[in-house]
């Protein structure tokens, strides 16, 4: 059994018009995905804005209300208030933001920041609850003074540390990571994913790590959901995504990775502009009359990619064919 499982989720947000401020429409933000993250690992989900992302993280954190489908937390339907309750779960699944600034209260002192989930499901001693955050502002890296200070004095990627300082406080099973470094400079950003690494490492923690980068994800993620439109396109293991990628949407994420080598950049620019063409000239082959992404389908027992049968089993064989 898997820590979590994502059974055809559905988060469908009514749109309300007119005097009577009925609804509608709705906008199918999240629009039946399905997959499964495992005890430990980090599992990316990526996509651009608007792609239903966020949406997903508040829903698999019990923030956003699920239209459909489930979501299994050790064998237990999460998306019933009954179960949350009864798992514990509010303990061991946490969430951390892209805004560190937003997300930390302005008013409150760090110490105070960090006590904070400790105050709710801890309650331990004054001394062991100071004892505690300095351990854990240590593990982040940052000096026993942060205590006292408020979050506007501090630089953005150490705000972020105290923001993962906050979300390990109480040991979570499972943290929501949305965005966690896109705020921050790519230096900053390396600081901040090792951080996480290293937390992972110590306390077993498994990520939902969700980013718009498949560049940043590449670092992180031993598996990784590629979603467009409310709907996934490709699962696979790093290798599937970043080495046979057979999505154009993928491919098209995978071109958007800037190029760092000098060197490498016209031929980076030059395969750009060739998936772009690609995506032009062949978009209606990946995507049904509606515009929607077709059911996924496994070309490997790793690898699914959301597209007819035949050409899912053909592209993948060209991919190989090219691959040998
Ligand atoms: N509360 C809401 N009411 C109505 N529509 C919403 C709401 N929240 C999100 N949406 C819509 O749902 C879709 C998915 O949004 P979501 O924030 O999940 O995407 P995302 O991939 O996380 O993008 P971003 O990285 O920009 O946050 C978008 O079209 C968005 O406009």
């Amino acid at each position: 059994m898997s820590l979590v499982e994502i059974k055809d989720l559905k988060v469908h947000y009514p749109i309300r018009s007119g005097f009577w401020n009925r609804v509608t429409d709705e906008v199918p933000a999240v629009d039946g995905i399905t997959f499964n993250i495992e005890a430990g690992e980090t599992y990316g989900l990526v996509g651009e804005s608007g792609s239903g992302k966020s949406t997903t993280g508040k829903s698999v954190v019990g923030l956003e209300k699920v239209t459909g489908g489930s979501i299994l937390y050790n064998g237990q339907d999460i998306t019933k208030k009954a179960n949350r309750r009864k798992l514990d779960y509010n303990h061991d699944v946490q969430m951390i933001f892209q805004d560190s600034l937003s997300s930390l209260n302005p008013r409150k002192r760090i110490e105070d920041i960090i006590a904070e989930p400790l105050r709710n499901f801890e309650h331990l001693s004054k001394e062991d609850e100071k004892l505690r955050v300095l351990q854990l502002l240590d593990i982040v890296g940052l000096d026993a003074d942060a205590l006292y200070k408020y979050p506007h004095q501090f630089s953005g990627g150490q705000r972020q540390r105290i923001g993962v300082a906050r979300a390990v406080a109480t040991n979570p099973k499972l943290i929501i990571a949305d965005e966690p470094v896109s705020a921050l400079d790519l230096s900053v950003q390396a600081q901040v994913l090792n951080f996480m690494k290293k937390i992972q490492r110590e306390f077993g923690i498994s990520y939902l790590f969700i980013s718009h980068d498949l560049g940043v994800v590449r670092h992180m993620c031993n598996n990784i959901a590629i979603m467009n439109r409310g709907r996934l396109v490709e699962i696979g293991t790093r290798d599937d995504i970043y080495n046979h990628p057979l999505h154009i949407y993928t491919k098209r994420l995978l071109a958007a990775i800037p190029e760092t080598n000098v060197n490498q950049r016209a031929a980076h620019r030059a395969s750009r502009l060739a998936v772009e063409e690609v995506y032009r000239e062949q978009q209606d082959k990946y995507y049904d009359d509606e515009g929607k992404a077709y059911p996924l389908v496994a070309v490997s027992p790793t690898h699914s990619v959301a597209l007819p049968e035949t050409i899912a089993k053909q592209l993948a064989q060209q991919e190989t064919e090219v691959q040998a």
